[in-house]
């Protein structure tokens, strides 16, 4: 990341909390990081049905973080999400490793509410498109201000609701991931939006916002018609390798011990 640039310079599509920043680490560290990722023991990873992770930073609890020290190789990246972006309230304390094969891929989710609402997702070899739908309550929640659904809303609040004004505001959207970059979300893309990669191994690009971002890589290829779910003149990318992301966050309640002397 240039130093000189600042955050708001990285903003990307039409939604304002959504950050987008290229060769976030170098060539060499993104080696590296790979390298001691894969030098975890093997007990390290937890298997899911589609992909696998390795959680660091301590196990998140309905209650908080039963907290663990983060290991200094990924302090060195933490601590730059920290200093870089400006958006944590404190050091980030966990972070969770997710791996995917090609067609392996992550449901639309919300992250929930035992993180602060900033997410930094560092990437790590194949790209990836992820995708942003805004979530299925949206309507009522944003309509409603924060109102239990019992309540009634005023035919001011119903006016509003109605408006093209928010309608326009939440559209689907996407960004390719691009190996070295940080992707930042926070706000009202963390708790209105779903996000979500796809467990294939083409990934549409229609509605990505970032193709500048990723123009001088080559990735992004135009459907002649011929590949399976796309139009001609769809564009989109395929993952020929394994990814693996970095999911950095703050977990706001910690327990230094689960045990009380
Ligand atoms: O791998 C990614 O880019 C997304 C991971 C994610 O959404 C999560 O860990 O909650
Ligand atoms: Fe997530």
């Amino acid at each position: 990341m240039e130093m000189s640039k600042t955050l708001n310079e990285f903003r990307v599509g039409s939604v304002p909390t959504v950050f987008y920043i290229p060769d976030f680490v170098t060539e060499s560290e993104h080696h590296h990081l790979l390298k001691t990722i894969y030098d975890a023991p093997i007990s390290k990873w937890k298997s899911l049905t589609n992909r696998r992770l390795q959680n660091w930073g301590g196990v998140v609890h309905e209650k908080g973080l039963i907290a663990q020290d983060l290991p200094p190789w990924l302090t060195r990246i933490t601590e730059r999400i920290n200093e870089k972006s400006g958006l944590f309230p404190s050091s980030v304390n966990h972070v969770l490793i997710n791996e995917y094969l090609p067609n392996q891929g992550i449901m639309p989710h919300q992250d929930g509410p035992a993180y602060y609402p900033v997410v930094a997702i560092l990437s790590l070899g194949s790209p990836v498109v992820i995708d942003f739908t805004p979530h299925p309550n949206l309507s009522c929640r944003v309509g409603a201000h924060g109102k239990g659904a019992e309540e009634k809303m005023s035919d001011q609040e119903a006016a509003v609701m109605n408006s093209c004004e928010w309608l326009d505001n939440f559209h689907p959207f996407s960004i390719i991931l691009m190996p070295r970059s940080l992707l930042i979300f926070k706000d009202m893309v963390y708790s209105e939006y779903l996000h979500g990669i796809k467990d294939s191994e083409v990934h549409g690009c229609n509605r990505v916002v970032n193709v500048t971002n990723v123009q001088n890589h080559g990735v992004v290829q135009h459907s002649s018609g011929s590949v399976k779910g796309l139009d001609s003149d769809d564009t989109f990318i395929c993952r020929a390798n394994t990814r693996v992301s970095l999911t950095c966050r703050v977990v706001t309640k910690v327990h230094k011990s689960i045990f009380k002397f």
